[in-house]
């Protein structure tokens, strides 16, 4: 679905965002790409729908550079970008002028997220709340069926019953023929959304793991005192949260924010541990 393999790109040469950056992306899964503040996921992005331009390598998105943006691959993907715009006209409207460029468009099933969402279906978009435009436009995003669906901070802006729906919606939407990444710095929003986790960090991908293969492996706790099995721990008021090698045979809940926070942190007992042990497909760290 998406293959970048040794990626350079930078908005200037003298700050490169992302060197020897690759990634493959597959149908069925629901990606949950995290980094900080400034990290590149927006720019991570727009290199995956075209646009924004590799330096260097290739960015590949249904077999065809994603920078051609050629018609057949532009009608099978869905960007949804964090900051969305809205023209003065009504839902009905925008759908009337819009759904056609998305073959598979799901009519039925914009009616039933719109419903979901509570966004009134007669009102002009431009005089929504900020946070009802954006919920029409997940709605949309979703209706519009294509292989590839990317949302850039699909939750900012959202309510927090607004957030609990949209993951019951992008679960629901999930078919074995399509990929959706979901961009966020809000770790939390994407918990029990996502099966798979990438993160961004130092200008490449440091982590692309399965959360089911990590709960294998990992093991998370709250303790009085960290001991020398954690391969990371973060202090509390309480005492501390680790990280530890899974030694029990029972998968256990990823806590995606400590994960996240030690990776980058860059955590040297973490990393080593994830090298010995991932997946022959993922990135080394
Ligand atoms: N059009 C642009 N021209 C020049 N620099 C840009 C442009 N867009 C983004 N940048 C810079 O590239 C870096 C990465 O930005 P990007 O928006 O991709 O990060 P992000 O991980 O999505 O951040 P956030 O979580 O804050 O949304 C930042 O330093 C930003 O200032």
């Amino acid at each position: 679905m998406v293959r970048i393999r040794n990626l350079h790109f930078g908005y200037s040469k003298k700050r490169p965002l992302f060197q020897n950056l690759s990634l493959t992306l597959e149908r069925g899964h629901i990606y949950g790409l995290l980094g900080k503040n400034g990290a590149g996921k927006s720019t991570l992005l727009k290199n995956i729908v075209g646009l924004a331009f590799p330096d260097a390598g290739t960015c590949e998105v249904l077999g065809q550079p994603a920078a051609r943006r050629l018609p057949a691959v532009l009608a099978d993907v869905f960007f949804l970008p964090e900051e969305v715009y809205v023209p003065a006209v009504t839902a009905a409207q925008f759908v009337e002028h819009t759904a056609g460029f998305y073959p598979r468009f799901d009519y039925d099933a914009l009616a039933r997220y719109l419903s979901e969402f509570e966004v009134p279906a007669q009102a002009v978009l431009a005089a929504l709340s900020f946070g009802q435009q954006k919920k029409f436009m997940i709605a949309f995003a979703l209706a519009a069926n294509t292989s590839l669906l990317v949302l850039d901070e699909p939750t900012n802006g959202l309510d927090i019953p607004s957030k609990a729906q949209f993951r019951k919606l992008v679960a629901t939407a999930l078919t074995d023929e399509r990929c959706v990444i979901v961009s966020t710095h809000q770790v939390r929003d994407l918990e029990s959304l996502i099966d798979t986790v990438l993160v961004l960090h130092g200008q490449r991908i440091v982590l692309n793991a399965d959360l089911g293969d990590l709960g294998e492996r990992l093991s998370f706790a709250s303790v009085a005192e960290a001991d020398g099995t954690a391969l990371y721990a973060e202090e509390t008021a309480v005492g501390a949260q680790v990280i530890r090698p899974n030694r029990s045979g029972v998968p256990g809940r990823i806590d995606l924010e400590l994960l996240f926070n030690a990776l980058v942190s860059e955590a040297p007992a973490l990393a080593h541990y994830l090298t010995q042990t991932q997946p022959a497909h993922e990135p080394a760290l």
